[in-house]
């Protein structure tokens, strides 16, 4: 059952209503009131109202459900404003025989159902470093008495490509790019604080004094900055703080939430909560996911959600919010929903026929593609093979066996510290988006298939270009084009044109360094310390930086008093790489993360059934690729691509054409009995099965010619 419903709407209203009257002085009309609630914006001077109403509805509906729906839906904007009250009291029932990954927190860890579910707490890896031990972001150097370089300046220092092309990495494609956002938008978003109404915050005041520090975070750009204004200030809302299960302020110092489930579980795809997927299936045909005019995202009827500049086009919506931040990453989400939507008939023709369960097979197929594309793609590339290996983290390939390594006492919330670290990827944005070109098309000069990324930001009219083909030319341009290197250069579109908008953008580097101190996340040295075990006779001498090399080091050391302030993301992109993609820190704190998302999630798709698959089916799954989901979708059976497609074929990776990429086989999940191993073919009486079945159909619908 589901309980996003007209009949909550009206339980609301009575509710108000009853408070109303419950509480010494009311000031609102109860039908406005009603109106603020189910548009997401109230005014937190009526906090006690709210709570009031909250007591009421928990009289109407169990925890479980109030935080399916009040949390993810109606209540949420409203507390943000204040800070974002977490999940609690999830139930865990059918711990036996639960089959599916739920939504609402129920089950997907033995152990601790809420761990992983959406609106919880963010977990640390260290301790928070706030500069009053509570909440005020981090600003003293660790000597002396002086401040910790402007973010901007450091961003400036060390991540600034003026002056050298940016080197592209001829080994790898710019799906590590987009795999790598995807990625991120499954396990992690972290709200903001916002206005008294819900809406954004204008964080910059004339007297920088005056900031409210409790909800802000504004960047003041130095002068004589060569790229913004003197006197420019980045408008930043620090992220909201976590409020416990009753929406107070818990005491000790102050955490962030994360607003989607953790678990690599197509979130993105599917939603964070039971009341956002019954909103993205397709609601006259359940077992499919909605899709628009020919295979395209769903609209999103907000128009708030993204810049709009061309008429009769809207704003995608998906499983998650950020969808429409770059199109090609709205291409990415359409694939995936394209993916489920395949998986679905090729389940149907193998004999499966209830909606719900059709659906719920699909997703959990689609889920365990992604899982395995992640660990076996991915990260393999990300963290290397034997790191992988090291660490019993690699999927073991055709010595198929099943995964045992599940422990239910594993934590599986995102770590604040990762959220900061893995922003990495930042350096993996390209300059342009390309859609590519199917045939020799007379080019637009006016609407050119080649667009700065300025120019992509919240805009989805690439997807809408050339007949609505957009999509998938944008995946297309993914497998030709070559990721930008894993250095400490963010392209200027990111690092000083980001989001630009009526002359006002931002810069993604002082972002993330800003953001890290605000988050009290510790300096650099104690993650390579504390957490990576590392022995450093004097973190406080320049000579400790062993693992940066030189040049490096001088431009560090030209921007920080002391390598004890390096902020966790600059030092941790920054370190060199001998041979791994990344250095020894970053590879520690991404390990502890991946770690607890494959060892703690109960339905890892090696998992045996219930809630993982049979070894036939599990065998299918490993078989799958990135190559393989593109060639499903976007490419012809004569195209031909690297078996990886994260990395373009060289002698160890062999070019292949579509038609010969080990596929999806579902064999393994056939309702006609047994099948033909060797032809691929139903064996002659599931065939008549088969048959029978389709007759009985077409009886059913009155359409008899047989
Ligand atoms: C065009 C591509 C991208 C854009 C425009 C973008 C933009 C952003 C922005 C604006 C933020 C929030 C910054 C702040 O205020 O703190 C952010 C956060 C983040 N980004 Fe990106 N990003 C992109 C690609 C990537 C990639 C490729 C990765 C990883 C491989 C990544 C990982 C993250 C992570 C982990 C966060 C923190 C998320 C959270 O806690 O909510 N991003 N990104
Ligand atoms: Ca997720």
């Amino acid at each position: 059952t589901y309980y996003y419903d007209s009949s909550f709407a009206a339980n609301v209203l009575t509710a108000v209503q009853l408070a109303l009257t419950n509480i010494a002085q009311p000031t609102e009309d109860p039908v406005q009131l009603f109106q603020l609630f189910e548009s997401g914006k109230y005014n937190e001077n009526n906090a006690a109202l709210v709570a009031k109403t909250m007591d009421i509805l928990k009289t109407i509906y169990t925890d479980s459900e109030l935080n399916n729906i009040v949390y993810n839906e109606t209540l949420y904007a409203i507390f943000q404003s204040r800070g974002v009250c977490v999940v609690k009291n999830l139930n865990c029932t059918g711990q036996a025989t639960s089959v599916y990954r739920t939504l609402d927190g129920s089950c997907n860890n033995l152990n601790h159902p809420e761990w992983g579910m959406a609106f919880r707490s963010q977990r640390r890896l260290l301790n928070p470093a706030y500069d009053d031990g509570v909440s005020s972001p981090r600003v003293h150097s660790a000597i002396g008495t002086g401040t910790l370089p402007n973010p901007r300046t450091i961003s400036n220092v060390m991540h600034s490509n003026k002056g050298i092309s940016t080197p592209l990495d001829q080994k790898i494609s710019l799906h590590v790019f987009q795999w790598g956002q995807f990625l991120d938008h499954d396990i992690i978003s972290t709200p903001v604080s916002t206005g008294v109404n819900g809406d954004a915050l204008s964080c910059c005041e004339t007297n920088p004094a005056n900031v409210n520090t409790d909800k802000c975070a504004p960047i003041y750009v130095p002068n004589s900055d060569g790229f913004f204004a003197d006197g420019t200030c980045m408008n930043v809302p620090r992220s909201a703080p976590a409020l416990d299960g009753n929406c107070n302020t818990p005491t000790g110092p102050r955490q962030q939430v994360n607003k989607i489930t953790s678990y690599i579980d197509g979130s993105n795809v599917y939603g964070s909560s039971a009341a956002e997927l019954i909103k993205l299936r397709n609601p006259n045909s359940t077992e499919y996911m909605a899709v628009t005019n020919g295979n395209n995202l769903p609209p999103n009827n907000d128009n708030s959600a993204c810049t709009l500049t061309v008429q009769g086009e809207s704003c995608s919506n998906a499983g998650d919010s950020r969808v429409n931040v770059v199109p090609s990453l709205g291409s990415y989400h359409t694939l995936f929903v394209q993916e489920h939507n395949r998986i679905v008939n090729l389940l149907k023709g193998l004999g499966w026929t209830d909606p719900e369960e059709l659906f719920q097979e699909a997703r959990k197929i689609n889920i365990a593609q992604i899982q395995h594309i992640t660990y076996n793609e991915f990260l393999s590339w990300l963290l290397t093979r034997t790191v992988l290996q090291q660490n019993n983290l690699i999927i073991t390939g055709s010595r198929t066996t099943f995964f045992t390594g599940y422990d239910p006492t594993i934590n599986t919330d995102i770590a604040n510290d990762f959220g900061i670290a893995y922003r990495i990827g930042h350096t993996w944005i390209p300059a342009q988006m390309k859609l590519h070109t199917d045939f020799p098309e007379t080019s637009d000069i006016n609407d050119p298939d080649v667009k700065n990324i300025e120019d992509t930001y919240h805009n989805p009219h690439m997807l809408y270009m050339r007949g609505r083909t957009g999509s998938n030319r944008l995946v297309k341009w993914l497998t030709e084009g070559r990721c930008p290197r894993t250095d400490r250069l963010l392209e200027d579109g990111a690092r000083n044109k980001l989001f630009l908008k009526n002359g006002v953008s931002f810069d993604l580097a002082a972002l993330n360094i800003n953001r890290g101190r605000e988050h009290g996340i510790p300096p650099y040295w104690k993650y390579r310390t504390e957490l990576c075990g590392e022995t450093l006779a004097d973190p406080s001498s320049w000579s400790s930086m062993t693992l940066h090399d030189n040049i490096t080091i001088a431009l560090l050391k030209s921007v920080y008093q002391s390598p004890m302030d390096i902020d966790l993301w600059t030092g941790a992109l920054t370190e060199s790489i001998s041979t791994a993609v990344i250095g020894p820190t970053l590879t520690c704190i991404f390990l502890a993360q991946f770690r607890a998302l494959r060892n703690g999630d109960r339905y890892w798709f090696e998992r045996p059934e219930p809630e993982g698959f049979s070894l036939a089916k599990l065998t299918a799954i490993k078989q799958t690729s990135l190559a393989a989901v593109l060639c499903a979708n976007v490419y012809d059976a004569s195209f031909v691509i690297s078996q990886s497609a994260f990395i373009p074929g060289d002698v160890r990776n062999v070019l292949l054409p579509c038609s010969q990429i080990p596929k999806l086989d579902l064999s393994a999940w056939s309702r006609f009995g047994k099948r033909n191993l060797n032809t691929g073919k139903d064996e002659f009486e599931n065939k008549l099965v088969h048959l029978l079945l389709e007759i009985l159909k077409e009886k059913e619908s009155g359409d008899v010619k047989k």
